[in-house]
């Protein structure tokens, strides 16, 4: 499908697009760009690079795709520096958990001549590096693109076709809304876990007692995602502010209607939507996770403001409705 990609980051995300590539025959030859040797060598003996790069510039001479697979910080810089690098006819593409500030940061460094097409897989773990990484990652995930209005269609439908071949399902996604819908779905739980085991640890030592000794599996199901990488979601955070920041108001707005109906011994309040997220939970499993992404954001009673694939607002009502 492609003769040479290189992969500039070599960790979670990296190393398991190299063994999709591997098991599907993607790629001729996979480049690896990792700033460590002990990183490079390791991906060298788990087998999923054939050459290791210590930059990235190095790394994506000749490539035809080039996957940028760092923390989203850190794009502007690796774009800048493999500007003059970049083939002709080249797809740049990346693996960023935000897109907004992907697009802001890479776009203006994209030679004339080599096509940009912005990616998200959303699937991941809460591990990181060379060793973390496994083949069917991607198998049944959804990957979202985000071309721009100026992106090549030939581009996006080779890269459509390799994250095809890496097991994922593709949908096109406004890129406003990808960062939208994430900031609900995927940074907003992160956020609440790094936040209740930081609460937790901490009340542990000012009580000096056991609270995590004899963490609930609810904790423990929290403390998973609080273990992710800090120099991934610190970006993540730093990256996705206002949509971020909007999730957050509205989520404060819903938890401080359940304190109320906690002081208030509102008891059918708390039964209605208890039973209503036992419903959405039934839901994504009964659809095997393939619960359209425009579907996010449903609540009961809610006059819930989502905007839609256009930049437009779509609003959606009750979920009875
Ligand atoms: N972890 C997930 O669940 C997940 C899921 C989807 C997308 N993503 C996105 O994928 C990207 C990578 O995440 P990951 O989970 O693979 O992280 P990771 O920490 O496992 O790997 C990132 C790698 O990039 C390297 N790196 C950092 N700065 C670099 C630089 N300037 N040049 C070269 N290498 C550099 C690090 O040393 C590390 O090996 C992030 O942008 C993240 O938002 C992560
Ligand atoms: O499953 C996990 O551990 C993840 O955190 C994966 C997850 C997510 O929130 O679903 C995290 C960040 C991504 O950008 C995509 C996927």
């Amino acid at each position: 499908m492609f003769g040479r990609v290189a992969l500039i980051g070599l960790g979670l995300i990296g190393s398991s697009l190299g063994h999709a590539m591997r098991r599907g025959s993607i790629a001729g030859e996979i480049v690896g760009a990792a700033r460590t040797a002990e990183t490079r060598e390791a991906a060298l003996r788990l087998g999923f690079i054939d050459r290791g790069c210590k930059t990235a510039a190095e790394a994506v001479a000749g490539a035809d795709l080039v996957i940028l697979c760092t923390p989203v910080g850190t794009y502007g810089a690796l774009a800048a520096e493999i500007a003059p690098a970049l083939a002709p006819g080249a797809i740049v593409t990346d693996v960023g958990s935000v897109k907004m500030s992907v697009i802001r940061d890479i776009g203006p460094h994209i030679p004339k001549g080599v096509h940009f097409v912005p990616g998200h897989p959303i699937a991941g773990t809460e591990q990181s590096g060379p060793e973390a990484g496994f083949a069917h990652l991607f198998d049944g995930r959804w990957t979202i693109l985000t071309p721009t209005a100026v992106a090549d269609p030939d581009a996006l439908a080779r890269l459509t076709a390799f994250w095809t071949a890496c097991g994922a399902k593709v949908e096109v996604m406004d890129p406003e809304r990808h960062d939208m819908v994430l900031a609900i779905t995927s940074h907003l739980p992160h956020l609440i876990a790094y936040n209740i085991v930081g609460t937790a640890a901490h009340l542990e030592t000012v009580t000096e007692s056991e609270v995590i000794k004899f963490s609930a599996g609810g904790f423990r199901d929290f403390t998973r995602l609080a273990a992710s990488d800090p120099t991934m979601w610190r970006d993540v955070f730093l990256n996705n502010r206002e949509a971020v920041l909007e999730m957050l108001g509205r989520f404060t707005e819903d938890l401080i209607s359940l304190q109320r109906a906690i002081r208030y011994r509102d008891g059918q309040a708390l039964y209605d939507l208890f039973s209503y997220t036992r419903q959405v939970r039934r839901e994504i499993i009964e659809a095997g996770q393939e619960t359209p992404l425009a579907d996010f954001g449903r609540h009961p009673g809610a006059d819930t403001h989502v905007p839609n694939a256009r930049g437009g607002a779509a609003r959606k009502g009750k979920a009875s409705e």
